[in-house]
């Protein structure tokens, strides 16, 4: 499926641009992010096509091993860096590498007809091979994990990425069932995700106690009526205010928001 990247790099795209998100980089601002803006988003993202083509390419008529684990993982690492050279140093896609590269691993194998879920457990069962050569450097989300006893990105991958496989794709089929914008479909769908993941992002900067705030944050929204809403906006203003006061901010659901646009497009695509 030689388009796979395209959808890999549209997906952060959308994700980036989607506004307005509480916290993240989007259109309007930085959010509580200092080293990071929307143009360097954008930037990055598109580093990231060689990376992602490659990925397909090295899973394509393969099936999970050992082996193929190892190749994705130095191929998600050079990807690393490229992301690196494209923002100046800053970490703008280190989560939407691993969670979106080993999707589209995933659909290279598995094929669109394999549906989101097919393609998630494809994807799944790679990366639960060991990463042998991966440095020993203690990450911000290794670090939260541990301290805070969550899976976190590992986590997800391991247990077959359910917050946009059960939660996001759902989500955003429901609220374009209900006839909103597509934008506040995908507002919709990152409430819902937020309402439920463990994110070593927030949790790294601020703690449980930003991860309970954009818990329970997302879930008024969504007991708001969604973003479409009058009272669900407001909602979503009072969260973002809330999060900015606490400077944190939630990369991971932004994460599985672009695994759940890129599920979207790929499984559109067989149509
Ligand atoms: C496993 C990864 C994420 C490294 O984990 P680490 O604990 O070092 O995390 P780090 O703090 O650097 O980043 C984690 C990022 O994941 C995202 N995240 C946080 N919480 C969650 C969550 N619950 N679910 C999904 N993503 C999350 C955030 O964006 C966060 O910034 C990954 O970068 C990795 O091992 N890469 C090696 C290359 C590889 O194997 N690639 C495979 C093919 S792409
Ligand atoms: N729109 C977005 N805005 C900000 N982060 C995003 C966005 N979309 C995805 N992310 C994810 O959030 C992560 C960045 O989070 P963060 O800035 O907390 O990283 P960090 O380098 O671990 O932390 P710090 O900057 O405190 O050292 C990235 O890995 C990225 O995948």
């Amino acid at each position: 499926m030689e388009s796979l990247g395209r959808f890999a790099v549209d997906a952060l795209v959308d994700e980036a641009t989607l506004t307005p998100k509480p916290a993240l980089v989007d259109a309007r601002s930085s959010g509580v992010h200092r080293d990071l803006d929307l143009p360097r988003m954008l930037r990055s993202a598109a580093s990231l096509r060689p990376t992602f083509d490659a990925l397909a390419r090295e899973a394509t008529g393969r099936s999970p091993s050992q082996r193929l684990r190892e190749r994705l993982a130095h191929i998600g690492r050079c990807g690393e860096e490229a992301m690196l050279a494209a923002t100046g140093g800053s970490n703008s896609h280190r989560g939407a590498i691993w969670i979106v590269g080993l999707l589209v691993a995933g659909a290279a194998m598995r094929g669109a007809a394999g549906g989101a879920d097919g393609i998630a457990k494809t994807a799944a069962a790679v990366a639960q091979f060991p990463d042998r050569l991966a440095p020993h450097r203690a990450s911000n989300g290794a670090r939260a994990c541990a301290r805070f006893g969550v899976a976190g990105a590992r986590g997800e991958a391991h247990a077959g990425f359910p917050h946009a496989v059960r939660i996001g794709l759902p989500a955003l089929h429901a609220a374009r069932a209900r006839g909103v914008a597509e934008a506040n479909a995908r507002l919709d769908a990152l409430m819902a995700i937020m309402a439920h993941i463990d994110d070593t992002c927030l949790l790294h900067r601020g703690g449980q106690r930003a991860l309970d705030t954009a818990k329970m944050g997302a879930r008024r929204v969504l007991a708001g009526g969604g973003t479409s809403r009058p009272e669900g906006r407001r909602a979503l203003d009072a969260l973002d205010a809330e999060l900015v006061a606490l400077r944190a901010s939630p990369g991971g659901a932004a994460d599985m928001l672009a695994a759940t646009l890129f599920l979207d497009r790929c499984t559109a695509w067989k149509h």
